[in-house]
């Protein structure tokens, strides 16, 4: 029997009022079980960043509902762990004290704080850079850093908004299998935002496409791609191919929008 850990029922986004309305979301439905990992894939503008603001309680659907563990979402909550692209760290605080931070939030206990903390450093081979500030990191590290914030307050759901987008190539494997590592290890939960078509198949148990206004669920499969994944194997390159042939259709209609939008102008 599955187990549905987040549901998302009939949920719509609109923005702006009257003559400049922006459907964003429009009758999303979707079943995410425990321990699923999930990509949501589409082009700019396609609502991936507003439908995983509405999960993590940040920004409200319009109608519809979005329920974790049967229970209805209505702001941020514990349950739920956000990590960003722009790393979203306190610059005048140490690697260390970045991870300590929500610890003392949460008042946990002095020396809980210190095994956790350490546990956390060694978890992202971030040991030697404890007294580092964000600004002497390089962009891996620094995310890196927001990582172990996050899992530092244990939410059994990550939600990740391409928090790989700004990494080069080379960083951004690294720490995609070691995403994949930690989530073999802790069995997370993860939403995960992304418009790259490989770092999808790279990760992802499944895989949903969005639509382009209005964003709608444009396909949902499962990769059955055994791990770890060769982007190079024939099958991944297949699955690229088709999932690519979609987001192009879509990425088409964001041009012509844009166009019509500067015929306009
Ligand atoms: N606060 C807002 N006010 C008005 N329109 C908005 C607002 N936020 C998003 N939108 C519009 O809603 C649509 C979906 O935006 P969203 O950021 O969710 O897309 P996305 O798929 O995450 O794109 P990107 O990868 O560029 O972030 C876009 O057309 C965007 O212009």
């Amino acid at each position: 029997m599955s187990d549905i850990h987040i549901r998302i029922e009939g949920v719509n986004k609109v923005f702006g009022a009257e003559d400049h309305e922006v459907v964003a979301l429009q009758g999303i439905d979707l079943a995410l079980e425990r321990g699923q990992f999930t990509c949501l894939l589409g082009p700019s503008g396609c609502g991936k960043s507003t439908l995983l603001n509405a999960v993590a309680g940040f920004a409200p659907p319009s109608s519809g509902e979005i329920l974790v563990d049967g229970r209805p979402v209505t702001g941020p909550g514990p349950q739920r762990g956000m990590v960003f692209q722009e790393y979203a760290l306190f610059p005048w605080m140490t690697v260390e004290q970045n991870i300590r931070f929500g610890l003392e939030i949460k008042r946990m206990r002095g020396p809980e704080i210190d095994r956790r903390v350490d546990e956390l450093l060694k978890l992202l081979s971030l040991a030697d850079f404890r007294t580092r500030y964000p600004k002497d990191l390089s962009g891996g590290m620094r995310q890196r850093v927001a990582i172990a914030r996050v899992l530092a307050l244990d939410s059994p759901i990550l939600l990740m908004d391409e928090p790989f987008g700004a990494l080069d190539a080379l960083t951004r494997r690294n720490l995609q299998d070691e995403l994949l590592r930690l989530w073999a290890e802790l069995r997370k939960t993860i939403l995960f935002v992304t418009h790259s078509i490989e770092e999808a198949i790279y990760l992802a148990d499944r895989i949903v496409v969005m639509t382009y206004r209005p964003g709608t669920i444009k396909r949902d499969l499962l990769v059955e791609i055994a791990r770890p994944r060769d982007p190079a194997a024939p099958e991944f390159n297949l699955l690229k191919r088709e999932l690519g042939l979609m987001v192009m259709e879509e990425q088409a209609r964001h041009h012509n929008d844009e166009l019509r939008m500067a015929a306009v102008d």
